[in-house]
C-alpha cells in the first residue's frame, strides 16, 4: 500500500514514451533583441534585405576613377595622362564628373562619380600638378563594387532557424537590421533539494556535499539554448518544496528539481508535484535516471532529475535538453557514432535500457570501449568518459571483444599519447604535468593497482601505475607472472613510506602495530596495497602473539570500517572518528598528523609491451629518470628508486 508521502514506482515507461509526455510543451515564442544581443540565438524568421548592400556604386580601391577607354594602351614607357578634376572621400556625395580625359582622385569605399566607370589603382600611377599618368590601363567595371552586387534588395539573406554566428551576424548589420527576430530563450528554473546540499565555497558540516547538478544543468541548459535561473538548494520539507515549485512554475518556462525523485520515505518530489500540478510519468526502464519524475505545475512542464549526479545530467540530456533546445530553436546536434570492441566483458541490467559510459583507445585491432564502472553517484564517470554505448533492455551481457557502437559526447575524440590506468597517486599528476610540457597528453583512470595489472593484460593500458604487495613480501613484480603478462616491462617508481597516520601529538602513544588492538581504527578497501600490507603486520603480530588472526582483528574496533582513500584515512582522524589508521607519510603531513613509518612502499609503472617504442612512452621513461621529477617527488614526500 502507498500513501500520500510515499510512492513506490508506479509502471516504468521507455524513454521514448516519456520523452512523449513532454510533447504537448513542445512550443516557441518569438522575441525582438538588439543586434549586438543577438549572438548565439536562433532566428525566429527569414530575412529578406530592405536595402542594396552596397547601396551605390562604390570603389574598391584608392586611386583614380576614370572612363576606362581613357586609360587603354597605357604602358610604364607610354603612360596616359589625364587631368586631376577633383578628390571624393568616403561619404561624401560627389560634386565632380568625370569627362573625357579626366580623372577623380577617389578613397576605398568612396561613392563613384557620374561618367566614371572602372578605378585605377594609385600604385599605378604619378601625379605631377593636377596632372596624373596612368601606367597600366584598366577595364569597365575594374576596382568598382556596384550597388546590390553583395545583396540585392529583397533577397533573402538569412532563413529562420538559423544559429547566429558573427558570419550571419554581419549580414545582420550590413542590411540595417536594428533588431533581430528570434525565438525566445526558455527560462528554465533549477531546484537542487536536499538537506545534505551545500553550495561550492560554504564549508561542509558532516554528511554534507556540494550542489553538483545545480551547475551541471544549469551549464547545459545555456548549452541547449536556455536561461538557467537558479533557486538554490531547497531542505527537505514538504512546504519548502511546495512553496519552491510554485513560485518557479509561475515564473519559468520549465522547472528542472534534482534529487527526492526515488522511493525513500523522504523522496517527496512525486506528492509535491501531484499536489501542485500533476504527475505525468515516474519512473522510466533506463540506466542510470530510474527514479525521473515528469509533470506539469500550473501548466509549465516539469522534469524531477534523480538526485545522482551522472543520473540527472543523463535524464537532463536525454529529456530535457531536446525540449529545451526546441523551445530556443536551436538545431538537434549531429550524433556521431563510432563502432569499437568492448574492453572486457560486460554485465547489464535486464528490463532497463542501460546507457553505460566508456572511454575509448586505440589498439592494433582498432578502437576498443572501456566501461567507465564507477555509478551514477560519482561525478567523474561522465568527465573521463568519450561517449556511452545504449545496452537495450533485453541484453543481459556484452561479451569481452564483441563490437557496439559509441555514441560520442563531442565530434572530435582526443586520444591521450599515454593512458595510464591503476592505482592512484599524486606522482602521476606530476608526471603528467611534466609530459605536458613535452607536448604529450596523458589520461589517468583510477582503477587500483590490480585493475591497472589487469589492463595492461587487456591492452587497454599503455602504463599501470601499481603497488601491490605479494604475500611474500614483495612488491609487484611477482603480479606479472601470476596474472599473465610476463611480457610487459616493469619499472620501478618511487617510494612512499607507508606508516599508521594518529592525531597530532600522538595522545594515545601509539608506536606500531602491537599498539593497535583495542584501539579504534579505520582500515582502507580490501585489494588496496595497504591494505594488503596492513594485514601482512597483523598476520605477523598474531603470529608472534601466538593468536589466531581472526582473534586479533575482533580487538581491534573498525577493522571493517573500509576508506577508499588516503585522505578519507586522515579525515576519520582529524573528526575523531578513529585513533588510527594506516595510510602513506604525504597525507599525514599534509593534514599535520602524527605519522609512524612501517614500510617502504614501491609505486612502480607496468609498461605494456606493444607501446614501448612510442614516442609519449619514451617520454614518461626520461622523465620518470628526470632531476625534475625527483625533486617534485621531494615535494611530496616520496623518494625515487632508479
Ligand atoms: N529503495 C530504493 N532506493 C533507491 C532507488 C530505488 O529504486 N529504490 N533508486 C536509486 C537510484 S537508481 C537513484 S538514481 C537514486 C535517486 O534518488 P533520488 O532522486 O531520490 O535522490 P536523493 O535520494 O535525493 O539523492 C541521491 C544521491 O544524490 C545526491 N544528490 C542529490 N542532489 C544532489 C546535488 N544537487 N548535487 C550533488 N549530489 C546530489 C544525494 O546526496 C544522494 O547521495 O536513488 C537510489 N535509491
Ligand atoms: O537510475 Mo539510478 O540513476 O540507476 O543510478
Amino acid at each position: 500500500m502507498s500513501n500520500s508521502s510515499r510512492k513506490e514506482f508506479r509502471t516504468l515507461v521507455s524513454l521514448e514514451d516519456a520523452r512523449k509526455a513532454l510533447l504537448p510543451f513542445y512550443k516557441t515564442a518569438e522575441e525582438q533583441v538588439p543586434l549586438p544581443e543577438c549572438y548565439g540565438r536562433t532566428l525566429a524568421r527569414n530575412i529578406a534585405s530592405r536595402v542594396d548592400v552596397p547601396g551605390f556604386d562604390r570603389a574598391s580601391m584608392d586611386g583614380f576613377a576614370v572612363k576606362a577607354r581613357d586609360t587603354w594602351g597605357a604602358d610604364e614607357a607610354e603612360p596616359r595622362s589625364l587631368r586631376i578634376a577633383g578628390i571624393i572621400h568616403a561619404g561624401d556625395t560627389p560634386a565632380v564628373k568625370v569627362e573625357p580625359g579626366t580623372a577623380v582622385e577617389i578613397a576605398t569605399g568612396a561613392m563613384m562619380p557620374e561618367g566614371a566607370n572602372a578605378v585605377v589603382m594609385v600604385e599605378q600611377t604619378d601625379t605631377e600638378g593636377d596632372t596624373v599618368n596612368i601606367r597600366k590601363p584598366v577595364s569597365p567595371g575594374e576596382n568598382v563594387m556596384h550597388a546590390g552586387a553583395d545583396v540585392m534588395q529583397g533577397e533573402l539573406v538569412l532563413r529562420k532557424g538559423t544559429r547566429l554566428t558573427s558570419r550571419e551576424i554581419s549580414v545582420l548589420a550590413a542590411v540595417g537590421l536594428k533588431e533581430v527576430p528570434v525565438y525566445r530563450r526558455p527560462g528554465v528554473a533549477i531546484i537542487s533539494t536536499g538537506n545534505e546540499i551545500a553550495s561550492p565555497g560554504e564549508p561542509l558540516k558532516p554528511g554534507q556535499i556540494y550542489d553538483v547538478n545545480a551547475y551541471a544543468v544549469g551549464a547545459g541548459v545555456i548549452e541547449n539554448g536556455g536561461e538557467p535561473c537558479y533557486y538554490g538548494i531547497v531542505r527537505d520539507e514538504p512546504d519548502a518544496f511546495r512553496k519552491a515549485l510554485l513560485d518557479a512554475s509561475t515564473k519559468a518556462d520549465l522547472v528542472l528539481t534534482s534529487g527526492s525523485t526515488s522511493a525513500g520515505a523522504s523522496d517527496m518530489m512525486f506528492s509535491t508535484v501531484g499536489g501542485v500540478g500533476k504527475v505525468l510519468v515516474h519512473g522510466i526502464k533506463i540506466k542510470p535516471g530510474k527514479p525521473t519524475i515528469i509533470g506539469e505545475a500550473n501548466g509549465r512542464p516539469f522534469i524531477g532529475l534523480p538526485g545522482y549526479p551522472s543520473s540527472a545530467l543523463t535524464i537532463f540530456n536525454e529529456v530535457a535538453a531536446p525540449l529545451i533546445r526546441h523551445m530556443s530553436g536551436h538545431p538537434e546536434p549531429e550524433r556521431s557514432t563510432v563502432k569499437a570492441k568492448m574492453a572486457l566483458t560486460l554485465q547489464s541490467e535486464a528490463g532497463r535500457e542501460v546507457l553505460q559510459p566508456v572511454g575509448l583507445t586505440r589498439t592494433k585491432d582498432g578502437l576498443a570501449a572501456y566501461p567507465i564502472e564507477k555509478g551514477s553517484g560519482a561525478v567523474t564517470s561522465l568527465r573521463d568518459a568519450d561517449g556511452y554505448v545504449e545496452i537495450g533492455e533485453d541484453v543481459h551481457v556484452i561479451e569481452e571483444g564483441s563490437e557496439v557502437e559509441v555514441r560520442l559526447f563531442s565530434p572530435v575524440i582526443s586520444f591521450p599519447d599515454l593512458l595510464i590506468i591503476g592505482s592512484h597517486c599524486l606522482g602521476i599528476d606530476v608526471i603528467t604535468d611534466l609530459m605536458g610540457e613535452k607536448g604529450f597528453t596523458v589520461r589517468s583512470i583510477n582503477v587500483g593497482s590490480l585493475g591497472g595489472f589487469r589492463s595492461i593484460r587487456k591492452g587497454v593500458a599503455d602504463v599501470a601505475g601499481v603497488h601491490l604487495l605479494d604475500e611474500s613480501g614483495v612488491y609487484n613484480e611477482p603480479f606479472l607472472k601470476s596474472l599473465g603478462i610476463g611480457d610487459a616491462t616493469l619499472v620501478k617508481g618511487y617510494i612512499r613510506e607507508q606508516g599508521i597516520i594518529v592525531a597530532r601529538g600522538n595522545p594515545l602513544h601509539i608506536r606500531g602495530i602491537a599498539d593497535l588492538p583495542g584501539k579504534r581504527i579505520v582500515n582502507r578497501t580490501k585489494g588496496s596495497g595497504t591494505r594488503t600490507l596492513f594485514d601482512m603486520e597483523l598476520r605477523k603480530l598474531a603470529a608472534e602473539k601466538g593468536v589466531p588472526f581472526e582473534k586479533l582483528i575482533e580487538s581491534i574496533r573498525g577493522y571493517d570500517v573500509e576508506a577508499k582513500t588516503h585522505s578519507a584515512v586522515a579525515a576519520a582522524i582529524i573528526a575523531g572518528k578513529a585513533d588510527a589508521g594506516l595510510g602513506i607519510k604525504t597525507v599525514a603531513v599534509q593534514n599535520r598528523l602524527d605519522f609512524i613509518p612501517l614500510r617502504d612502499e614501491e609505486y612502480d609503472f607496468v609498461i605494456r609491451k606493444e607501446v614501448l617504442d612510442r614516442p609519449a612512452t619514451k617520454a614518461f621513461l626520461e622523465i620518470l629518470k628526470s632531476k625534475e621529477f625527483d625533486a617534485e617527488l621531494q615535494n611530496l614526500g616520496y623518494r625515487l628508486k632508479i
